[in-house]
C-alpha cells in the first residue's frame, strides 16, 4: 500500500521503484505519465473525489515495441493461455501471437494489476536502466512461489517430401511401441498417438507434413516441440523437404532428420547429408549440430535409435510443464459427431485436464462430459503433452485454438458472449467491405464472372480437401472464390455473407440452423447440402461449365446454285436458284462461293416458292433467294446455307 497524500510525482516514483533523475528521458516521461494517470484513475475509481486516498502501488513493467502477448504473458510470468483468456473476456479476440498495442496492454495492466510500458524499440535504455529492470525482475522471481515444473512428453511433427516416408514411419512406430499393457488396445485415430520408448512417452501427431503443423502456428497455436524431418535417402533432398525445413526453422522448433529407406540399394545418405549441410543443417558427424539418424521405416531399422534420439532432444531442451497449474491447452483437432455432437482433441499444454472440467475455447466453451485417449478409452485425467479427445462442448472450436479451465459456467458464457458480439460487429464490417472489393475486384478482372462459394463442412480435414479440389476447377474464364469457410452447421451470419458476396452456400454434412434458412428463403440465397464430395465436386463443375462462354460451332445446311439472276424493282436482286444439297432456310445465314473463294457472307432478306415466301426448300427444288445487302450475284455462284450453334462447354475443353 502506499500513500499518495502529500507527496510529489518524483516521491511517488521513487516509492514504486522508479529511480527519477534529473537527465529524465522521454520514456520515462512516458512512464511518469501512465503511472501518474493510473493512479488517478484507481484513486477517483475507489475514493470518488476523497482526498484521503489509498491506493495499491502498480509494477510498471517495460515492454518492447512489437512484442507479442505471447512474450508479455512471459515477462509478466503468467500463463500465455491465461492472459488471452484475460483478453477475450475484455473483448479482445486475439491470438497469443499478436502485437500488443496501447489498448491491449491497458486490458492486459488493469487484468493483472500492472502497468504495461511500450518502449519503443529504438529507444536508448541506459544500462543502469538496464540493470535496474533485471534486479526488479530478479526481486520478482525470488518472490514467487517455485513452480512445480516437472519434464512432459515431447510433441513431435514427422514433415518432409511426398512419398518420403511419412505415413511408413509412423505407423511402424505406432505399431511397434505400445507398452505392454496396451497392446490389446486398437489404436484410435483422434489426431494424435502416444508412443512409450524405454518407458518414455512421445506423442506424435497423426497429421504429418507442415501445411497442418503451420496452419496451426499461423492461430498462434504451436504445440511441436521437435519435428522430425524426413528424406529419402535414394530421392535426396526435394521441394517440400526444403519447404518443411524453412517452416520448422520459422518456427524456431528443433529439426532431427531421419533418412529414410536406406534399405533401398541406390539409398545415397551422404549426397542426403550434403544437401542438408548445404541447406545449414550440418550433421553432428561432420562437425555440425544436427541429429541425422539412417532409418528403414519399412524394416524398422534404426528406428529405435531415432526414437532415442528424439527424447535425448527433449531432454536437452528442457520440456517441462507444470501439472497442478489451471489445466490448458489447444485444439488439434475438431468436428461434429452425429451421435456425441462437438468433439474435439486437445493436448494438454500445463495442468492436468479432469472429467467435469469447464473450458473456455475462443469461440465456445463446454463442461467436459467425457475423454477418450488414442486407445479410445474413456479417461479421468489428462496430463501435459498428452492428447485426448473431449466431449460435451457446446459448438465445434477450430483446429489451433486454445482453451482454459474456467471457474464456472457463467464466466464461461459471459466470456463467449462478448465475443460472439464483437465478431458479429466484425462480420457487418466484413460484409460491407467485401461488396466494395467485390465491386473492385470486378473491375479489375474486367467483369470475369466468379462462382463464389461459401464453405461449411463438419471436419476441418473434409473441409480442406474439398475446398482444394474446388478451387480446382477454376479456369481463365470462371473463376472460384471461397468467400468464407468453417466447421460447423450453416449460420445466419454465412447467410448475410453469402447475400452480400452474391454467394452460394455448400454444406457438406451440416445442416442449417433455423434462423439460417429462414433467412436465406427471404433473401433467396441458395443452400446446397451434400453428403459425398464427389457430389459438391460435380455440381461446382456444372455451375463453373454453365458459366463458360458457350463455344459457337457452324453448321452447314445446304448448298444451292444459282442458276439466274433477276432485278426486281425496290427488291433489288432476286437469284433464281436449284438446292442441290440439303435445305435453304429463310432465317439461316448465307455465302457466296465462287470459284471456291467466299465472297461475302450475310442472311438472306427473302426466300419464295414461286410467289410465295417459305420458310425452307430442300434439295431438288428450285427457289429465289435475295441476300440483305449483297447486289453482286453472279449465274453460277454457289449459295450456301449455315446457321451458328452454341455448344455448351465442359471444363475439360478449357483446362
Ligand atoms: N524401401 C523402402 N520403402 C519405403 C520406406 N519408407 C516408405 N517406403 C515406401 O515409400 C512409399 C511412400 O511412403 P509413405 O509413407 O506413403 O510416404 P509419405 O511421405 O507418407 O507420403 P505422402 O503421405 O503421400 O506425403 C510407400 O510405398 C512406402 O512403402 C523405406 O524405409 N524403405
Amino acid at each position: 500500500m502506499l500513500n499518495i497524500e502529500n507527496k510529489n510525482l518524483l516521491e511517488i516514483l521513487q516509492d514504486l521503484g522508479v529511480e527519477a533523475k534529473s537527465h529524465m528521458s522521454s520514456i520515462d516521461t512516458d512512464i511518469a505519465q501512465i503511472v501518474e494517470e493510473t493512479l488517478r484513475e484507481d484513486k477517483e475509481a475507489k475514493h470518488g473525489d476523497s482526498k484521503e486516498a489509498t491506493v495499491t502501488a502498480k509494477e510498471v513493467i517495460r515492454i518492447d515495441e512489437g512484442s507479442t502477448i505471447e512474450r508479455v504473458a512471459k515477462i509478466l510470468g503468467k500463463p500465455v493461455n491465461l492472459v488471452v483468456k484475460e483478453l477475450i473476456t475484455a473483448g479482445f479476440m486475439v491470438p497469443a501471437s499478436a502485437i500488443v498495442n496501447d489498448e491491449i496492454a491497458k486490458a492486459i495492466g488493469k487484468a493483472f494489476n500492472v502497468v504495461l510500458s511500450i518502449v519503443p524499440v529504438e529507444a536508448e535504455v541506459s544500462d543502469e536502466e538496464k540493470k535496474e529492470v533485471a534486479i526488479q525482475s530478479e526481486r520478482k522471481r525470488q518472490q514467487e512461489p517455485p513452480k512445480k515444473l516437472l519434464p512432459r512428453p515431447p510433441i513431435v511433427t514427422v514433415m518432409g517430401h511426398v512419398d518420403h516416408g511419412k505415413t511408413t514411419l509412423l505407423d511402424y512406430i505406432r505399431k511397434t511401441n505400445v507398452t505392454a499393457k496396451e497392446a490389446g488396445g486398437i489404436t484410435q485415430h483422434i489426431g494424435a498417438s502416444v508412443v512409450e520408448h524405454n518407458g518414455k512417452k512421445i506423442v506424435f501427431l497423426d497429421t504429418p507434413g507442415h501445411e497442418a503443423f503451420t496452419s496451426m502456428r499461423a492461430r498462434g497455436a504451436q504445440v511441436t516441440d521437435i519435428v522430425i524431418l524426413i528424406v529419402a535417402a535414394d530421392d535426396g533432398v526435394m521441394p517440400q523437404t526444403v519447404e518443411a525445413l524453412n517452416h520448422a526453422k520459422a518456427a524456431n522448433v528443433p529439426i532431427v532428420v531421419a533418412i529414410n529407406k536406406i534399405d533401398k540399394p541406390n539409398a545415397k545418405p551422404d549426397r542426403v547429408k550434403q544437401q542438408l549441410a548445404d541447406l545449414g543443417l550440418i550433421p553432428e558427424e561432420w562437425g555440425g549440430d544436427t541429429i541425422m539418424v539412417e532409418i528403414s521405416a519399412k524394416t524398422g531399422l534404426n528406428v529405435d535409435e531415432l526414437l532415442e534420439m528424439i527424447l535425448l532432444v527433449a531432454e536437452m531442451n528442457e520440456l517441462v510443464a507444470d501439472y497442478e497449474a489451471n489445466p490448458e491447452g489447444v485444439v488439434i483437432e475438431a468436428q461434429l459427431d452425429k451421435g456425441k455432437g462437438p468433439v474435439a482433441t486437445v493436448i494438454v499444454q500445463q495442468g492436468t485436464l479432469r472429467r467435469g472440467d469447464i473450458l473456455l475455447f475462443e469461440t465456445t466453451w463446454g463442461r467436459v462430459r467425457a475423454m477418450i485417449d488414442h486407445l479410445g478409452r474413456n479417461i479421468k485425467e489428462v496430463t501435459p503433452s498428452l492428447p485426448a479427445e473431449l466431449l460435451g462442448l457446446n459448438d465445434v472450436p477450430q483446429a489451433g485454438e486454445r482453451f482454459v479451465r474456467v471457474e464456472d459456467e457463467k464466466e464461461a458464457r459471459d466470456a463467449i458472449d462478448k465475443y460472439l458480439e464483437k465478431k458479429r460487429q466484425q462480420e457487418m464490417q466484413a460484409v460491407k467491405r467485401a461488396s466494395l472489393e467485390e465491386l473492385f475486384e470486378q473491375m479489375e478482372k474486367g467483369e470475369m464472372p466468379t462462382v463464389r462459394i461459401i464453405l461449411k463442412s463438419d471436419v476441418q480435414g473434409t473441409l480442406e480437401a474439398i475446398k482444394s479440389s474446388l478451387l480446382r476447377l477454376s479456369v481463365e474464364e470462371v473463376g472460384i472464390e471461397i468467400v468464407h469457410e468453417g466447421v460447423g452447421r450453416i449460420t445466419e451470419s454465412d447467410v448475410m455473407l453469402a447475400d452480400a458476396s452474391d454467394a452460394i452456400i455448400i454444406g457438406f454434412n451440416v445442416r442449417p440452423d433455423g434462423n439460417a434458412r429462414k433467412l436465406a428463403e427471404q433473401k433467396g440465397i441458395q443452400i446446397r447440402l451434400y453428403r459425398t464430395i464427389y457430389d459438391v465436386i460435380d455440381d461446382v463443375k456444372a455451375a463453373v461449365e454453365g458459366m463458360l462462354a458457350p463455344k459457337l460451332k457452324e453448321h452447314i445446311l445446304g448448298e444451292a446454285e444459282v442458276r439466274v439472276v433477276f432485278k426486281v424493282p425496290k427488291a433489288g436482286q432476286v437469284a433464281g436458284c436449284y438446292v442441290k444439297e440439303g435445305t435453304i432456310r429463310r432465317n439461316a445465314k448465307a455465302r457466296i462461293i465462287r470459284d471456291g473463294i467466299v465472297i461475302w457472307e450475310g442472311p438472306l432478306s427473302s426466300l419464295k416458292r414461286f410467289k410465295d415466301d417459305v420458310r425452307e426448300v430442300n434439295a431438288g427444288y428450285e427457289c429465289g433467294i435475295a441476300l440483305a445487302g449483297f447486289q453482286d450475284i453472279k449465274e453460277g455462284d454457289i449459295i450456301e446455307a449455315f446457321e451458328i450453334l452454341e455448344e455448351k462447354r465442359h471444363l475439360s475443353d478449357v483446362s
